[in-house]
């Protein structure tokens, strides 16, 4: 396994001009040996595109990719040793599933004995040692790619391996499973592992770090916490939970928020950075608005718009002030209180611990 380094940024286009023309913005970003990683944006950030340059499939246009302090920008995926799964299964299907897993061993010409215990061994955690004689052939599409997985993860010399939106095809309800197995193996294989996905849920559940992208740039490498309590970008805030961050745009004087009318009280070790960015986006999850009283000095009045019962909570929608332009925002109120009613004013209070707060995007306290 290798500690991967990359310093680079990559454009399709000659000579890149504009932001526009990259498809990764400049970044510079470690993956630490044996770590578990995933790289998490919508369609078009810059993630195939990643995943490639550290597999040795595409070469940057700028900087290089360095695995444990060895420059290996110019070399192949062979050269590199790097195991790759895709989304659509890749496997021989006239061979027998444990023909399958051995084949990346059998090509290493790894020992016989060895290849029988680690293809038991793969076999054993991805739940198919009762399917080994099997051909491929006749399997369903979900054990076809359980396969490709176990063809990915089979050898133990790989520097990395790297996944690109693997359970694509895999069924709904088999994919929970799957997902929870990937973190197991991830444990006891202690593998360095980077996986390609756009579902927030698969790269909260399998990685320890995911990298968020959006447009060619990684706006913040964190664990599940720390994108989900200290979002470094609004993209963030808005990408990650369910759900995303309420944003209300304001501005400072003294030691006081303006939000339409309404001043409110910021937090005391907060004052000193806001002061210095008067207009600002004030963010805050619905999980942490909650209900207050008129004289709250942290709480804005809202015109309850909708109200949802999604069994363990309320999810309630409102808009701060009047008329169709008037921000929006969401709480997740507990079921112990009465529902609100639509059309009914409500105070919430949007200012405490939990709260950030953010200048051109990024945040700043
Ligand atoms: N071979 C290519 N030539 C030119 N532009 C490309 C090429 N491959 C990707 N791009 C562009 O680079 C940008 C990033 O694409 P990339 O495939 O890396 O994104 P992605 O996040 O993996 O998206 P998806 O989830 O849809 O695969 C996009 O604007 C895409 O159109």
């Amino acid at each position: 396994m290798a500690r991967i380094d990359l310093d680079l940024a990559h454009a399709y286009r000659p000579n890149p001009q504009r932001d526009e023309d990259y498809a990764l913005l400049p970044l510079k970003m470690t993956f630490r040996d044996g770590g578990a990683y995933a790289l998490l944006g919508p369609s078009g950030c810059g993630k195939t595109t990643l995943l490639n340059i550290i597999s040795g499939l595409l070469q940057p246009s700028h900087g290089s990719v360095q695995f444990d302090g060895r420059d290996m920008t110019k070399l192949s995926p062979q050269e590199r040793n790097i195991a790759q799964v895709f989304q659509f299964p890749v496997i021989y299907d006239t061979m027998t599933v444990a023909e399958n897993l051995a084949f990346p061993l059998r090509n290493r010409r790894v020992p016989e004995d060895k290849i029988k215990q680690r293809v038991g061994k793969i076999a054993e955690m991805l739940e198919m040692s009762g399917q080994l004689n099997q051909r491929a052939a006749g399997l369903s599409a979900d054990a076809k790619q359980k396969i490709s997985l176990g063809r990915g993860l089979v050898r133990e010399d790989v520097s990395a391996v790297l996944f690109d939106e693997p359970l694509t095809v895999i069924d709904p309800h088999l994919k929970w499973q799957l997902r929870r197995k990937l973190k197991q193996i991830h444990h006891e294989l202690k593998l360095t592992l980077v996986y390609v996905t756009h579902d927030q849920v698969e790269a909260l559940t399998f990685a320890d770090e995911v990298v968020v992208m959006t447009r060619g740039r990684a706006v913040q490498v964190g664990s599940a916490d720390e994108l989900f309590e200290r979002p470094a970008h609004t993209f963030v805030g808005n990408f990650i939970g369910s759900p995303g961050m309420n944003f209300l745009k304001g501005s400072v004087h003294n030691n006081k928020l303006q939000i339409g009318s309404r001043l409110l009280s910021l937090p005391i070790d907060k004052v000193a950075a806001l002061q210095q960015a008067p207009d600002i986006t004030l963010g805050v999850r619905p999980e942490y608005v909650v209900p207050a009283t008129p004289e709250a000095d942290h709480a804005l009045p809202v015109h309850v718009t909708q109200v949802q019962d999604i069994g363990t909570y309320w999810l309630v929608t409102g808009r701060v002030g009047q008329g169709e332009g008037a921000p929006v925002l969401k709480a997740r109120l507990s079921p112990d209180h009465a529902a609100p009613q639509v059309g009914a004013t409500e105070w919430w209070s949007v200012v405490g611990a939990h709260t950030c707060f953010y200048k051109n995007e990024e945040r700043i306290a």
